[in-house]
């Protein structure tokens, strides 16, 4: 579903940019000139969130404001200046954010809170407070920015609430809370979970200026202390969710093959031996396939190495529907492996002659050169190995399907 954004701007040019902003951010965009503009528009269509120019033709003190707040639109305000008679207006009302028309630099800020604002929606939020006044004042500037939110009455029901969500990735913990503290509550979150998964913001209105200290020391990312302004509260969060996404995509890039977009070597080892361990403890065999494009060199001989890369692509494609539920990687060059999850060892290799037979029948539909290909695979499965032996014993099967002449697999 493509979200809609209702620009309210009068001057084109500036609408102009702002509509090619929204798009690139996967944004469609409508833009009104005037406030009747935008009511009219407003009738029509369902809007995600809105820009809004302060000054318009027909509202020139902020009235368009109101329009798009009252009518649960989440909205952004474009001011010129943001003297103290325009903030005082800003300031009633529960906006996103307001954003000066300074320089190029709004421009950027604006396109930021449009991407975060679809990507709110995907993180989840723990609100740690026995005040329920508090809470639920939390809970609504949450709600304002389309986080999804959970609520916790004091540092035990978190932690249970943390076992029921694990995807839980932001903690706001109060400090003074029965039971358990906030401080108590964040080092116990941090034996539990790393730094690079969870968040924690902790809040407290005492006067103490050891708290956040303490706070920050027990591994909460940030303070706040209350009663806090609503602006400050969003750019430390979203700062902290921002740190969060770098993460998961450094995490991401370092797992993945750049190519073919499968988990790469590193991720492969890394998850092998933690499934290793599983299937240890549960007296089950470990089941591993090591597949190789045949003759792949002549594919990138005779087609050209941009030709062999599609076929790589187009391969792991197939990988991925054939084994979904499989452990796969691209280990190097036309190399790949299976680590199955399923425990039939005949199930696992009547699945893998079938993927080898598919890949015979069809490989030539799957490229824009319609190059066909086979692929060679070795299986093997075995009780309580080291991963090294396992991906050796498959190879030593690979190396046996290729003498005999390729196309097949050896058990
Ligand atoms: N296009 C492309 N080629 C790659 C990539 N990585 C490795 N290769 C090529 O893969 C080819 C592998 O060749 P060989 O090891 O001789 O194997 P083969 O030609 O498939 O022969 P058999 O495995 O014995 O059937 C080499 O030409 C590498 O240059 C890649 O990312 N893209």
């Amino acid at each position: 579903m493509t979200r809609r954004v209702l620009i309210i701007e009068d001057t084109p040019t500036i609408a102009k940019v702002q509509k090619h902003i929204a798009i690139s951010c996967g944004y469609e965009a409508d833009i009104a000139s005037s406030l009747a503009q935008a009511q009219a528009l407003m009738s029509e269509h369902h809007y995600f969130c809105a820009v809004v120019d302060f000054i318009l033709p027909d509202a020139p003190l902020g009235e368009a404001i109101p329009v798009t707040v009252n009518a649960e639109i989440p909205t952004i305000v474009m001011t010129g200046n943001i003297d103290k008679r325009t903030r005082e207006i800003v300031d009633k009302y529960a906006i996103i954010d307001y954003i000066t028309k300074e320089n190029k630099q709004a421009y950027h800020y604006l396109k930021k809170q449009l991407t975060r604002l679809p990507r709110n929606e995907m993180v989840k939020v723990l609100v740690v407070e026995d005040s329920r006044h508090a809470r639920l004042y939390i809970c609504s500037l949450l709600y304002r920015h389309k986080y999804q939110v959970l609520e916790a009455k004091d540092g035990v029901e978190a932690l249970e609430v943390l076992q029921q969500h694990p995807d839980i990735s932001v903690i706001i913990a109060d400090n003074e809370m029965p039971r358990m503290k906030g401080d108590e509550l964040c080092a116990e979150i941090r034996r539990l979970y790393s730094n690079e998964d969870k968040v924690i913001i902790g809040v407290s209105g005492s006067d103490s200026p050891h708290l956040s200290a303490r706070f920050l020391k027990s591994g909460a990312n940030d303070y706040l202390r209350k009663p806090f302004n609503p602006e400050e509260f969003y750019c430390r969060l979203s700062l902290n969710v921002d740190m969060l996404d770098q993460i998961a995509t450094i995490r991401l890039q370092a797992n993945t093959d750049y190519l073919t977009k499968l988990p790469n070597r590193r991720y492969f080892f890394e998850h092998a031996k933690k499934y290793q361990r599983i299937r240890t403890v549960n007296n089950q065999a470990s089941q591993v396939a090591m597949i190789d494009i045949d003759h792949f060199k002549h594919i990138n001989d005779n087609y050209g190495h941009d030709a062999g890369d599609d076929v790589l692509v187009a391969l792991a494609q197939a990988f991925d529907k054939f084994f979904p539920e499989q452990l796969l990687a691209r280990l190097g060059g036309e190399e790949f492996v299976v680590y199955f999850n399923d425990n039939s060892e005949q199930e696992n290799t009547k699945q893998l002659e079938l993927f080898r037979k598919y890949i015979e029948l069809n490989s030539a539909s799957f490229t824009t050169h319609n190059i066909p290909f086979t692929v060679s695979a070795g299986f093997v499965s075995m009780q309580e190995p080291k991963i090294d032996e396992l991906l050796k014993e498959a190879d030593n099967k690979l190396y046996e399907a290729k003498e005999l002449g390729r196309n097949r697999v050896i058990l």
